[in-house]
């Protein structure tokens, strides 16, 4: 059974291949980490799988449904969730108000309740805090619900996007370098929230560089190399191969 499948996927940027027919599938309820050297193309791989770039060739099959060219937001209602490699938090607004943000698709709402304030909307909006709360409370970060954004540690606001992404209630997440910028605890921290959305049955696509957490919670790992498959197995079988040891090393 196959969750994504990826099919002689290829993208040109002025003639440069970012991504260059590669093909490749994710099993559902697994942790499939996508490593590579600087300008390998995960970012740009993570933006063809979400619809922020259409490819200039290829297929990805999303829940046995083509979905190559799809928006973003089309995705997103298919249960497909990701965070960016760069913070995008809100930061007007307290933690739990990013969080329910991204709980947005799942409330039901018409313009007219949502402007005389009716009871349903007042329900929704209970529900809709309730939920979130606890998915603060999955990431760690409950005492944090009222506080507002900008007086978090970084380490936190890092945990605080998998929780909106989560509130969108994705079958599958994908991560792009959730550990950037984070010292080896922080890191622990989100290394156990990610094995715990695991544990939940959503499907984790991660793109990181903190080799320790990849080798450690990856059930399967994509090398990438100048747009291309460079091999792809287990933590055992990547971390031997001489030709990743040479990407990486230049060598
Ligand atoms: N929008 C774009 N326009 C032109 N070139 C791009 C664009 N996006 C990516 N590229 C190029 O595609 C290649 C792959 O970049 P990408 O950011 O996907 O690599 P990466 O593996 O994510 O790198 P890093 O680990 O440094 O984040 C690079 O050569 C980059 O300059």
């Amino acid at each position: 059974m196959t969750l994504l499948k990826v099919n002689n996927l290829s993208i040109e940027f002025g003639g440069v291949r970012a991504i260059d027919d590669l093909s490749f599938t994710i099993n559902p309820g697994t942790i499939h980490s996508i490593i590579g050297p600087n300008g390998a193309g995960k970012t740009t791989l993570f933006n063809l799988i979400t619809g922020v770039y259409t490819p200039t060739s290829g297929t990805v099959l999303y829940d046995d449904e083509g979905v190559t060219g799809f928006k973003p937001y089309e995705l997103a209602a298919r249960g497909m969730s990701r965070t960016f490699q760069n913070l995008q938090i809100f930061f007007n607004m307290t933690a739990i108000e990013n969080v329910m943000v991204g709980a947005h698709l799942h409330l039901n709402r018409s313009f007219l309740a949502s402007f005389f304030g009716l009871p349903q909307i007042k329900k929704g909006d209970a529900h809709c805090r309730e939920t979130c709360l606890e998915l603060l409370d999955f990431v760690g970060l409950k005492d944090y619900a009222d506080t507002d954004t900008d007086s978090m540690p970084y380490g936190a606001l890092k945990r605080l996007e998998i929780a909106r992404a989560l509130a969108s209630k994705p079958k599958i997440l994908l991560l792009d370098e959730p550990a950037a910028g984070l010292n080896p605890a922080e890191s622990r921290e989100i290394d156990e929230v990610i094995k715990k959305v695991a544990e939940r049955g959503i499907t984790v696509v991660l793109v990181e560089h903190d080799m320790k957490m990849v080798m450690e919670i990856s059930d399967h790992i994509l090398v990438l190399d100048y747009g291309r498959k460079l091999t792809e197995g287990s933590a055992q079988e990547v971390r031997n191969n001489p030709d990743v040891i040479a990407a990486y090393l230049g060598g």
